[in-house]
């Protein structure tokens, strides 16, 4: 059951999905300020980064170039994204001769598929801790020597003649929404949030899904408040 609400709390899935308008893009916005605001160090990195570049504390759409350049919001995009493509290998046809990938030959009407979710959590791809949301492991300095951050296994938006139409799109609002809430707002986690409860009640089906509510403290900034740290 729903829990009730005090006046600055939100409920930020439902939120989302009313803003997003496509389950997809509000599940990514839903865990990525999950992992914003359970980890004081990313909140405060990222706080400080879009606080600085915006001090009017207003962003609209037209900011997308500009928000690009900030690297911390682009790396926390990236392994929201990451995180929150739990397709598995969407399915496309063999043509009826056959076809040669990746050097074999796949006989004519074989279903294939590549599972975005295990190419993204593999070690061979992401390492260390690829199970675990690192902004970090996309900055230029990455996790260390030994770190792997492989962007082309990503494949959040599938790729090719049937890949995602609204991908443009759905970057460009997880870019401004994410923003526009750290410059406009101090959130935190509810007083009464279980974060147990919420990271076992996420389903990663076709989309990613939570069955706990992700309920967020708001409360808003004037333009010149000075960053958290
Ligand atoms: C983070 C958000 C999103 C993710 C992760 C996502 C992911 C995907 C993926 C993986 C596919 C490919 C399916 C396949 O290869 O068979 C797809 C297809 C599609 N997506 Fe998205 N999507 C997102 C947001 C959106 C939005 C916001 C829109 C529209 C405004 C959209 C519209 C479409 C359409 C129309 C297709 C079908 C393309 C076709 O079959 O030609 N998507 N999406």
């Amino acid at each position: 059951m729903q829990e009730e609400l005090s006046e600055t709390e939100l409920n930020l899935d439902v939120l989302f999905a009313i803003q997003a308008g496509s389950d997809t893009t509000s599940g990514v916005l839903t865990l990525s300020l999950y992992h914003i605001l359970a980890n004081a160090k990313v909140y405060t990195r990222l706080a400080n980064e879009v606080r600085d570049a915006f001090p009017s504390g207003y962003i609209t759409a037209d900011d997308h170039p500009r928000l690009l350049q900030l690297p911390y919001l682009s790396s926390v995009v990236t392994e929201a994204l990451r995180l929150g493509s739990p397709f598995p290998g969407l399915p496309r046809v063999a043509p009826k001769d056959g076809i040669v990938i990746d050097g074999m030959f796949i006989p004519g009407g074989t279903i294939v598929g590549v599972p975005a979710w295990a190419q993204h959590m593999s070690p061979d791809n992401f390492w260390p801790d690829p199970e675990r949301f690192v902004p970090e492991r996309w900055l230029d300095e990455g996790q260390g020597t030994d770190s792997i951050a492989n962007k082309n296994a990503i494949m959040t938006f599938s790729s090719g003649p049937f890949g995602c139409l609204g991908k443009a799109l759905a970057i460009k609002e997880l870019y401004v929404v994410i923003a526009q809430l750290l410059v406009s707002c101090d959130l935190t986690l509810g007083p009464k949030f279980d974060h147990k409860q919420f990271y076992h009640g996420i389903k990663n089906m076709r989309t990613t899904i939570f069955t706990y509510p992700l309920t967020v403290s708001v409360a808003i900034r004037d333009a010149d408040d000075t960053p958290r740290g």
